[in-house]
């Protein structure tokens, strides 16, 4: 089976290009926990799906390495866009309307000499309100909100973008223990379907430094979904503009939350190499 490898700032993907392929009874899932294993498979932070759309140019599916299938994200989104522009499986670049499980969102790509040079996605309006994120025991926003876990208390902001954020600030990443609290947080009993759960240092009114641990995937070199919560949670917390610059291991994303309410991220989307999958199966 072929596949593409992409990645957005170190988040890495393969691609299934099963656009062709509409009524294929896959186990996208069973997929995704082989072929996203470092050593038994190809190696990568999810599983993304190319497939045919009904109600927009193309429908992208997304699956943790532990088969779970969260409703976005944002840096293979900017990946899959590049794709399907370059193969021309979609020609319309402004915007591009793309099908995901957060709603159907558009995309302006970047083109400079027949060349994707980044991608703007237009990530919708955050969603706020506790019971939609989904956050236990409260009903309106949550913000600044005591979060108890491995006998620490801290304080938190909960956005969701599709999928659920749990964002904490922290003034020193040298003193925080994130190995243990990041997965402690995304499994929080506060989460009913676990949690994004993103650590932010504010640098400046317009630049913040990010540490993310992902629900389903664990550490990650950058999440796209999670610098907007990160802003969105920066701004309701007064601490930043409303137009920042997020430092992530992987690299830097442009995230704005707009007067129309809605959130824009602009970053890159690279190939690292196309391959077959000679299906090995797990020991
Ligand atoms: N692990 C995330 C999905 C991938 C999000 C991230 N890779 C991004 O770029 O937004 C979740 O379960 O919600």
């Amino acid at each position: 089976m072929e596949f593409i490898k992409m990645h957005g700032l170190g988040n890495d993907f393969v691609f299934l290009d099963h656009y062709s392929v509409s009524d294929r009874d896959v186990d996208y899932p069973e997929l995704a926990r082989k072929l996203c294993h470092r050593q038994f498979g190809i190696g990568g932070d999810g599983l993304a799906v190319i497939l045919p759309s009904n109600v927009a140019d193309a429908r992208m599916r997304i699956f943790n390495p532990d088969g779970s299938e969260p409703e976005m994200c944002g840096n293979a989104i900017r990946c899959f866009a590049r794709y399907v522009y370059d193969q021309k499986i979609v020609i319309i670049s402004d915007p591009m309307l793309v099908e995901t499980g957060a709603g159907i969102l558009k995309l302006n790509l970047f083109i400079k000499e027949g060349q994707v040079q980044g991608v703007q996605v237009d990530m919708g309006e955050p969603i706020l309100r506790a019971d939609l994120i989904p956050v236990l025991g409260v009903g309106e926003p949550v913000v600044g909100q005591p979060i108890e876990v491995l006998g620490e208390t801290y304080m938190y902001t909960a956005v969701s973008m599709g999928n659920p954020h749990c964002v904490i600030f922290v003034e020193d990443f040298s003193t925080l223990d994130f190995d243990r609290v990041g997965p402690a947080l995304e499994k929080h009993p506060l989460f009913p379907r676990k949690t994004n759960v993103e650590f932010i240092q504010i640098n400046s009114p317009q630049e913040i430094t990010m540490k993310v641990w992902e629900r389903g995937a664990g550490p990650t070199l950058a999440c796209g979904t999670g610098a907007c919560a990160s802003t969105v949670a920066a701004i309701l917390n007064n601490k930043t503009e409303r137009a920042v610059t997020v430092h992530l291991p992987g690299g830097d994303l442009f995230i704005e939350w707009g007067p129309d309410n809605h959130v824009y991220m602009t970053g890159p989307g690279a190939y690292v190499f196309k391959g077959e999958w000679l299906g090995t199966q797990l020991s």
